[in-house]
């Protein structure tokens, strides 16, 4: 068994309050032999006494950079401006390796001080699946920011919430009649399709389930016949998309669509009548005005891309149960286990692109 020393950073975003791994974890990592260091962080939900009292050694804010070399940094979103070079390996999610805006910096950063990035979202087993992510909760908040908006009991600005607080008020949400409405949740055998769901029947919602099999041949009668669609679907195929502008001025029942999804600008977009993201400040967004004719409803847009932060202690709890045992794998005698090396081949084929003119 190879010793390993983890060293959980601060995250550099202000409303970021997730931790990677909750204190109630530590333990599982010091009896395998593992050094555990944590910095400190005035927004992380669990405070850093739990971690002292955990057994983790405490540094202040920040100070990743002057880790030991051997130190792997884990941290959930990116990283802070500085240094401009990284010599450590660092595990999150940089979202750096399809192009995306600021990847070119960050990689250069990496190239720069020959650090390595393990980047969770290339973290995947034998099938390819990814096997760490926050999907349960997303489509948890993700319906039911969809049913408090169509209850009239959505007030933004969004902060993060304790998850009894949320279902108190999906709770009342459904006796105050969202228990008529109809839902959809597409994708719905997934992670966030799961969460999806029960947030739905916490609120009393009658929801229908879709996944590849119901889609095949899209009935898009029966689609626009619910007053919410959840969308949670992933794919990488181009398919005929659920909702499309000429929907729009059909007769139709769909009033809110909650795209948990959010791939806004992609190729793969199921609901392209949508192309851009939406925020906690304004958490919804008018695409179309309703019809007259129809006597229709204006369509509203939910397409909020970091929705786990607002649970951030059930998100952190669920992800640091997948999390921590694929950490115990980068002790392994043959060197760290099939995920881990499988991100790290991702990782050398974005600097072998990043090199090629
Ligand atoms: N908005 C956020 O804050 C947030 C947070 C985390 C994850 N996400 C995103 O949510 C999405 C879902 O993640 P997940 O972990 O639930 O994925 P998942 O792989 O667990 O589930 C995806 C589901 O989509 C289904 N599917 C694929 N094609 C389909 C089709 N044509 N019709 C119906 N169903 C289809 C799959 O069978 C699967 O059940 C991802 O894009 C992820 O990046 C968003």
């Amino acid at each position: 068994m190879q010793p390993v020393h983890v060293w959980i950073r601060s995250e550099s975003r202000g409303t970021e309050r997730r931790a990677p791994v909750v204190p109630g974890d530590v333990p599982v990592l010091l009896d395998a032999g593992f050094e555990v260091t944590v910095e400190e962080s005035p927004q992380r939900i669990f405070a850093i006494e739990e971690y002292a009292a955990a057994g983790a050694s405490v540094v202040a804010e920040g100070t990743w950079p002057d880790a030991p070399r051997d130190a792997y940094v884990l941290g959930i979103k990116e990283l802070s401006d500085e240094p401009a070079s990284l010599f450590h390996r660092h595990i999150y999610f940089a979202h750096a390796f399809k192009g995306q805006e600021d990847a070119r910096r960050t990689l250069e950063r990496f190239r720069c001080g020959g650090g390595r990035l393990l980047d969770i979202e290339y973290l995947i087993d034998h099938g390819g699946r990814r096997v760490v992510a926050f999907g349960y909760w997303a489509g948890y908040v993700g319906a039911a920011l969809g049913v408090l908006h169509l209850a009239g009991r959505l007030a933004a600005p969004l902060a993060p919430m304790a998850k009894h607080e949320l279902d108190a008020e999906l709770e009342g949400a459904g006796k105050a009649g969202a228990d008529q409405l109809l839902a959809l949740v597409t994708g719905a055998l997934g992670r966030s399709g799961r969460g999806a769901r029960q947030a739905l029947m916490n609120a009393g919602v009658p929801t229908t389930r879709w996944d590849r099999q119901e889609t095949r041949d899209l009935h898009k009668q029966a689609l626009l016949g619910h007053d919410l669609l959840v969308n949670c679907v992933v794919t990488h195929t181009p398919t005929t998309p659920f909702v499309e502008q000429a929907d729009l001025d059909q007769e139709r029942r769909l009033r809110v669509l909650a795209d948990v999804t959010c791939d806004v600008t992609g190729p793969t977009n199921m609901l392209p009548v949508n192309t851009e993201i939406t925020t906690w400040l304004e958490p919804v967004r008018r695409l179309h005005g309703g019809t007259s004719e129809h006597a229709t409803a204006p369509l509203e847009v939910i397409a909020i891309d970091n929705l786990p932060s607002l649970l951030p202690r059930e998100a952190s709890e669920g992800f640091s149960a997948d999390l921590t045992p694929l950490l115990l794998g980068l002790a392994g005698d043959d060197g760290p286990s099939g995920p881990w090396r499988a991100a790290g081949r991702a990782f050398d084929h974005a600097m072998d692109e990043l090199e090629s003119p």
